[in-house]
């Protein structure tokens, strides 16, 4: 059996924008899921993962049937819980060469499920390590990234950037712009989260910007401003200027805001955190609901965002330099 972990992450600029080729920055944070791997005999797949939960379903049964209940969960509803996990182990497979191995997944994780902090990027590139290593192949961290970029591509139809899945494979902070992708210096930055205890559907909040930038010229410069905000966030990260960093996480949450991605409880968050004194605060990821990251060294915003209403949770994050790695084996 192997285990490999990998960091969630969050976005100092560029979520959405980077769908279409502009720069984006995430950071990996010290918040993992673990993905444990072991081989079976024959070439079925079972997925152990607590974490997930489908919102009630119905069971049919009769006592002439042959005993296997057909259990009555959408279709959908299945696919989008396992679609990561299934897509990484098809993954493994692939680059084993053993298109027929079965395994026996276990899924645990600390980052919260949809809601911006790139569960899935985490659990896809922890799955990978962790089924190629069973198989006695080991990737490095760039061809970890490469697969679990296909497996978001293929799970989110089509509509998935380098950014979430580079940044869990190789930790750290990492500039992506299409297929460029690299680390970066960065300060540390004193992230504080604030989590709404919802979540977002990536795949249709994509979908809505695509449509709004096709529709409107708009939207579509929209995309580009936010492109460059993130080149003049580049600028203010090397030169160590938190100040400006945080005006500029507040310009692009404006402009997220504009894209149709916030939510009521994500700007009420994000206002709680500038009026506590952070130096900027943006929703983190596909938005909808989920996940605000501000800057703030004191703890102010951590406080203040605790007796919000529609925040549930408040943390400070730590920057994780570790990428995908081997917990056991
Ligand atoms: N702990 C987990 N166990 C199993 N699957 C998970 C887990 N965490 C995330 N996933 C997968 O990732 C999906 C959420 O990914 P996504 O919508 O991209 O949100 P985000 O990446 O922002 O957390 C879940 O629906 C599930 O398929
Ligand atoms: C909206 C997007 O830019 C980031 C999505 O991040 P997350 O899955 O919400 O953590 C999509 C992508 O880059 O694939
Ligand atoms: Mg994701």
């Amino acid at each position: 059996m192997v285990v490999s972990s990998a960091p969630g992450k969050v976005y100092l600029f560029g979520e959405h924008a980077v769908v279409y080729g502009e720069p984006a920055v995430p950071c990996a944070i010290e918040r993992r899921a673990r993905v444990s791997a072991e081989a079976r005999d024959d070439d079925r797949i079972r997925v152990h993962a607590e974490d997930l939960s489908l919102n009630g379903f119905t069971v049919e049964y009769s006592d002439s049937s042959d005993g296997a209940p057909d259990v009555d969960a959408a279709e959908s509803l299945v696919q989008a819980g396992i679609g990561y996990i299934d897509a990484a182990v098809e993954q493994a497979r692939d680059a084993a060469g053993e298109p027929d191995a079965g395994f026996d997944i276990t899924v645990e994780s600390e980052i919260p499920l949809g809601a911006g902090l790139g569960s899935s990027a985490a659990v896809t590139t922890a799955g990978i390590d962790a089924g190629t290593r069973e198989l006695g192949v080991e990737l490095s961290a760039e061809e970890i990234a490469e697969r679990a970029y296909r497996a978001e591509l293929e799970v989110q139809n089509g509509e998935a950037s380098r950014a979430d899945t580079f940044c869990s494979a190789t930790g750290g902070a990492v500039r992506v712009e299409g297929d460029d992708c690299r680390g970066i210096d960065a300060p540390d930055l004193p992230f504080v989260i604030g989590f709404d205890g919802g979540a977002g559907d990536t795949g249709e909040l994509v979908a809505g910007v695509r449509a709004l930038r096709e529709e409107y010229d708009f939207a579509a410069d929209t995309v580009e401003g936010i492109g460059d905000i993130v080149r003049s966030g580049e600028r203010a990260l090397a030169a160590g200027d938190v100040e400006e960093l945080g005006d500029l996480m507040n310009f692009n949450h404006g402009l997220l805001e504009a894209l149709g991605v916030s939510s009521r409880s994500l700007d009420q968050m994000v206002w709680a955190a500038r009026d506590a004194g952070a130096y900027g605060a943006k929703l983190t990821g596909a938005g909808g609901g989920g996940c605000i990251v501000a800057l703030d060294p004191t703890e102010s915003t951590e406080t203040a965002l605790r007796y919000t209403p529609g925040c549930e949770d408040a943390f400070r994050a730590e920057l994780d330099t570790d990428g995908v790695r081997v917990e056991e084996r």
